[in-house]
Formats: structure tokens, C-alpha cells, sequence
């Protein structure tokens, strides 16, 4: 018996409409991901993040492990209660983590030694402590404990390195203790297909809840993570949800869903947001660019959201070159808005069966300024 219950509700060439039921709550999917690394989402609340339609968020098992603690977590009665946000949590497992952000890593069969990039103390991380600490923040959904090759690892690094991948994910599995969170299998496998087809089926053979792409948006060229996504998306089960991990640009969205993906998490939109880079339905605004010093428009006229019906493109540059925490905060309530709108569009359009107009309404609207 699954935490989750994944129903397909209908397919549009690859796109799929779905509906993941979780115990905080039902999911619409295609579905982004607002990531909430350290129990936040940086500068929204999340009763901010309700009225902005998200349904899901993101932590990190690294980061909470870290600082304050998964045990003082626990003790403040979970994730949820802690943070305030009473829908669905997915926690990504500390590994990608560690290598990303960690140092001095040393990784073996047993998992990753790595220093705290906090104070430099040291750690191990192994699959059966990602789920102890996973199951101490009481999330809803689990990723196994994996390894991201750096890429373009070479090819026999990259076996390699799958194997390790599910030999932990069988781990993570026999670690399990509660009944109540669902746990996801991360394929990689680099950009070889047959690799990456034999990621898929290994994790399938131990059977997960949902199945999520690893090892892409890690540096490789646009064209190559494209076509992982699409060369992967087939040997996944149909039944099942799928969910690429740190994808990506609006554009990698719309091109994710067309694979045949469900979920998403980036930290694109929140992070741009605090670096003055905005998402519109025209491409990108620079809001820290001298031509908007005047400009009493929205960011974009497309779009409804608070901020863009009632501050001008002047006021927020304004705000950004002064260094005010407004800018930060509308920049990133305008940025979410933009990437949750794109994710209910879409699930429009595959409901309609238009998604491929859709996706060419989309690109012809990209890069003209407005
Ligand atoms: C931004 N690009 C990116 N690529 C990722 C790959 C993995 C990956 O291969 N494994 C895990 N566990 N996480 C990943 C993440 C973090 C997702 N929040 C990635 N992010
Ligand atoms: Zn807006």
C-alpha cells in the first residue's frame, strides 16, 4: 500500500494531465516546485505561496541535517508544523547536496564523508541515514540517496556509478520505517541511453512510488539534456509519476512536460528573482537595466499578478538598486506566479488536447521586448 496515489487522467501526445494524491494533499501535474531549502522558500510565506497556487514545495535533507537538525525538527513536530506549510513536502536526499555544496567528500560503498560547508565538521551521509533523517522531517515524498556523476562523467565511471546508485536505492528502501511518505527512484545513468535504460529498470525491479531523472541540468548542453529526457521518458512506467529533478528554465518546462515528465523543482525562479531577473511571457527582464528607470508598464502585461497590477518596472528597479527586501519579495512573488501559471496552462492545454499549440504559442511569444 503507497503513501501516494498517482491517477493518469489524460495524454496529449507525450504530455500527461495527472493527479498525485499525497497525505498533505492532492497534486495537479505537470506540476512545479517552489524549492524551500531551509524550511523556507526564500522571501514568500506560506500562506504567500497558497495564494500563488502552489502545491508542493521542496526541502533538502542536507541543508536540515545540518542546520537546525532533523532530530530538532522532529521535536517541533515535523517539517509541516515547523515551517507553517500544511501541503505536500518532497525532500530531495543529500546527495546531489553533498557534492554540490559539501567538501573534502570522500565517497565509498557506505555513502559520502564530507565537511560541513557551515563549519567544517564532519559527516556521513548513507542511504539509511537519508531516510532516517527524510522520516524525521515527515515529508510526503523521499528521493533515495543517490550520486550525480559530474558531468559529462565518461561512460564507464558513469556504470559504475549507477550501479552504486541502485545498490542505495535498495538501501533506502529496506530502510524505510514509516508508512505515511512515499520514496522515488533516481535514474541516472549520464547521457548514454542504454545506461540510462538500465537505471530505469533496476530501480523498477525493486519497485518505488514515482521515478525521478537524475544526473541532467548538471552542465551539460541544452540539446543533451533534452535528449535524455526524451530517450528516458519511455523506459519509466506509464502509472507511475515521473519527475525530473532541477529542471529548469519555462523553456525546459514546456519541453520536460512534452517528454513526458510531471514534476519539476528549480531553484531558477526564486533565485533569479533575488538577482533582478524576471520571467515573462516575452523572455526575460534585467530589471536592474537604465531603460526601465522611467518605465511605468508591469514587468509583464500578460500577466495578473499583484505585482504586476500594482508596481511599475521604474519602482522595482528602484527598489532593487536601493537593496530594499521589497524587491526581493515581489520580484519572487511575480517570478513563482510566472512559473506556476505556465505549469496550469499546460495542464489546460492537455486537458483541451491542444498542447502542441500550446508549445508553439509559447516559443512565438518568446524574445520580443515589450
Ligand atoms: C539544478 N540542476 C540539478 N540537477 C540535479 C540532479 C540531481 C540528482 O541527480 N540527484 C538528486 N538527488 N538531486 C538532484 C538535483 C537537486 C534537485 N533539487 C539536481 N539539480
Ligand atoms: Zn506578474
Amino acid at each position: 500500500m503507497s503513501a501516494i496515489n498517482f491517477t493518469l487522467i489524460k495524454q496529449d501526445g507525450q504530455a500527461r494531465l495527472g493527479s498525485l494524491k499525497t497525505p498533505h494533499g492532492t497534486i495537479d501535474t505537470p506540476i512545479f516546485m517552489p524549492v524551500g531549502t531551509q524550511a523556507t522558500v526564500k522571501a514568500m510565506t506560506p500562506d504567500e505561496l497558497k495564494q500563488l497556487g502552489a502545491q508542493i514545495i521542496l526541502g533538502n535533507t542536507y541543508h536540515l541535517y545540518l542546520r537546525p537538525g532533523h532530530e530538532l525538527i522532529a521535536r517541533m513536530g515535523g517539517l509541516h508544523e515547523f515551517m507553517g506549510w500544511n501541503g505536500p513536502i518532497l525532500t530531495d536526499s543529500g546527495g546531489f547536496q553533498v557534492f554540490s555544496l559539501g567538501e573534502l567528500r570522500k565517497i565509498t560503498e557506505e555513502g559520502v564523508r564530507f565537511q560541513s560547508h557551515l563549519d567544517g565538521s564532519y559527516h556521513m551521509l548513507t542511504p539509511e541515514k537519508s531516510i532516517e533523517v527524510q522520516e524525521a522531517l515527515g515529508s510526503d515524498i523521499m528521493m533515495c540517496f543517490d550520486e550525480c556523476p559530474p558531468s559529462p562523467g565518461d561512460r564507464a565511471y558513469v556504470s559504475r556509478s549507477l550501479e552504486m546508485t541502485t545498490r542505495w536505492a535498495r538501501r533506502c528502501k529496506d530502510a524505510q520505517r514509516r508508512d505515511d511518505q512515499a520514496l522515488f527512484g533516481i535514474v541516472q545513468g549520464g547521457i548514454f541511453e542504454d545506461l540510462r535504460a538500465r537505471s530505469a529498470c533496476e530501480l523498477q525491479e525493486i519497485s518505488f512510488d514515482g521515478y525521478a531523472l537524475g544526473g541532467v541540468s548538471v552542465g551539460e548542453e541544452k540539446e543533451r539534456m533534452l535528449d535524455v529526457m526524451n530517450f528516458t521518458a519511455p523506459y519509466l512506467p506509464v502509472d507511475k509519476p515521473r519527475y525530473v529533478m532541477g529542471i529548469g528554465t519555462p523553456e525546459d518546462l514546456v519541453e520536460g512536460i512534452n517528454a513526458g515528465f510531471d514534476m519539476f523543482d528549480c531553484v531558477m525562479p526564486t533565485r533569479n528573482a533575488r538577482n533582478g531577473m524576471l520571467f515573462t511571457s516575452f523572455g526575460r527582464v534585467n530589471i536592474k537595466g537604465a531603460i526601465y528607470a522611467e518605465d511605468r508598464g508591469p514587468i509583464d502585461p500578460e500577466c495578473s499578478c499583484y505585482v504586476c497590477r500594482n508596481f511599475s518596472r521604474a519602482y522595482l528597479r528602484h527598489l532593487y538598486r536601493a537593496g530594499e527586501i521589497l524587491a526581493s519579495r515581489l520580484n519572487t512573488w511575480h517570478n513563482l506566479n510566472y512559473y506556476l501559471d505556465l505549469m496550469s496552462q499546460a495542464r489546460k492545454a492537455i486537458s483541451d488536447g491542444r498542447f502542441a499549440d500550446f508549445r508553439r504559442d509559447f516559443y512565438a511569444k518568446r524574445d520580443k521586448t515589450c
